[in-house]
């Protein structure tokens, strides 16, 4: 079920829309200081949204020079890259519009590098879509970030709106934790997952001006071929210049479940905001269970109010886990990420840890051995070295041996019938390909990223 979204995309906006010719102004604060950056020829200025509130002024009337590798597409182009925006080019929907996969390349635009991208038209339901899509093209235009979703280029010809993005592989994080493409994620591919998210929000958090997302969750994580996060969807962010504009700050925005108890009840909006919402998604991930369940009972309508109480107290924390992981995971590290959700989901934003403390907090789970079941134990068994030998390396058989010698110690007689050993090894066989695949695209001492580059080559990924 669809959480209730409420946003621009069912408010209408006051804001004034580029190329809006009739918007009646009432001060044109931003006017003098776009021309002037239009006119600079060296070194490109930011721009920041409230530059463009109030101002007839348009992304089209000045050179672009502050956007970093944007193209501009036209519409024809975009209709030929798509099929005709083809069913079967359809990759989904959400509140801006469809979107489509496509396919560029420098026979379109000179120095555009070959590749598949995503197209996200915006309905044609005017008022608030403008904003979202010019958020869009300021933020992503200028903020580039291993863990934001590259935006390649935009179109902005009569009414319509459209941006381009860099395609990702294994689409967004919602489809893979709820099960759409079946089998649970394995638990470093999670931790290494929400790492890549969070280090793009401390990144948005950490600019100049700080930008607030404003809305963190599943939907809006994209996955690449190798599990590495991206944040998308802007449309909602702010850069913090509008401050002044109280109308548009204190509407609250944002999707259910994931918005802070501050922003929902006063609309106070700080980078705290997004810490809470990431405490949500966080949970989520701990629990795979999502923010809002309707078929809840009203008491525990909110996964935050249902499993908040349970992440300090390790005995309750092992029920609210997600069961599919099938205890393959650090306990450790499972504490940890509890004890950091836990903050995150704090009532008072300043007992929030910052973005940053986050990350610090994140890294070191994603190196934590001490996975029950994992990987390690299962290559050992006589049948299927073979078959998983040429995926590991040989740190990976070190590793396993010891991990093998430790459990012959403590269990030495209770060896599993042979049906549960087979059963193990259907269970296990999962998580082993993926997790030594993720230790692989880490590149940590487990693994020789060389190799897999050879090896991705061969294969023309
Ligand atoms: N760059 C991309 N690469 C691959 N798939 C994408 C890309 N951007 C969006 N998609 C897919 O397109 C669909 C719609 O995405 P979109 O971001 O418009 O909406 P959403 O985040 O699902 O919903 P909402 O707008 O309510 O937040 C999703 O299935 C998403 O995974």
């Amino acid at each position: 079920m669809k959480p209730i979204k409420f946003s621009w995309k069912n408010l209408c906006l006051p804001i004034s829309c580029i190329n809006n010719t009739n918007q009646k102004t009432t001060k044109t604060p931003s006017k003098e200081r776009l021309l002037l950056l239009s006119r600079q020829t060296s070194v490109p200025s930011k721009v920041y949204l409230s530059d463009f509130s109030n101002s007839t002024i348009s992304l089209n009337d000045f050179s672009n020079s502050f956007l970093i590798d944007i193209h501009i597409f036209t519409y024809e182009e975009l209709k030929m890259i798509t099929q005709g925006f083809s069913k079967y080019n359809y990759l989904g929907e959400g509140g801006f519009g469809e979107v489509y996969k496509g396919f560029v390349d420098d026979s379109l635009k000179t120095g555009l590098k070959a590749q598949p991208v995503a197209v996200k038209a915006l309905k044609q339901d005017g008022g608030q879509g403008h904003r979202e899509w010019l958020a869009e093209v300021i933020i992503l235009g200028q903020l580039k970030h291993p863990h934001l979703v590259n935006l390649i280029g935009y179109c902005c010809e009569d009414d319509q709106r459209v941006l381009v993005y860099e395609y990702m592989e294994r689409g967004n994080l919602e489809d893979h934790l709820f099960q759409k493409y079946g089998g649970a994620l394995p638990w470093l591919t999670r931790v290494k997952i929400i790492l890549g998210a969070a280090k793009g929000l401390e990144f948005l958090h950490k600019e100049e001006k700080p930008v607030i997302y404003r809305d963190f969750k599943p939907s809006n994580i994209l996955l690449s071929w190798d599990f590495s996060s991206k944040l998308s969807d802007f449309g909602l962010a702010t850069d913090g210049s509008e401050e002044e504009d109280s109308n548009f700050t204190k509407r609250v925005m944002g999707t259910e479940g994931y918005a802070a108890p501050e922003y929902l009840s006063a609309g106070d909006l700080t980078t705290m905001s997004d810490v809470f919402s990431f405490g949500v998604v966080l949970l989520e991930l701990l629990t795979a269970r999502k923010a809002v369940e309707k078929y809840r009972s009203q008491r525990g309508r909110t996964l935050v109010e249902w499993a908040r109480p349970m992440l300090k107290d390790p005995n309750k924390l092992e029920e609210i886990i997600d069961p599919s992981l099938e205890g393959r995971y650090s306990v450790e590290g499972i504490r940890k990420a509890a004890a950091l959700a836990y903050q995150c989901l704090s009532q008072n934003p300043k007992s929030r840890p910052t973005m940053t403390t986050v990350v610090k907090t994140l890294e070191p789970i994603l190196h934590l051995k001490d996975i029950q079941n994992g990987p390690f134990v299962y290559i050992v068994p006589v049948a299927g070295v073979n078959e998983v030998h040429d995926i590991i390396c040989k740190d990976d058989v070190k590793v396993v041996k010891e991990e093998t010698e430790k459990e012959a110690k403590v269990f030495p007689r209770h060896l599993p019938s042979r049906r549960n050993r087979r059963k193990h090894k259907a269970m296990r066989s999962r998580a082993v390909h993926s997790d030594t695949t993720l230790y692989k695209s880490l590149g940590t001492s487990l693994y020789s990223p060389a190799k897999e580059i050879a090896q991705r080559n061969k294969k023309n990924i």
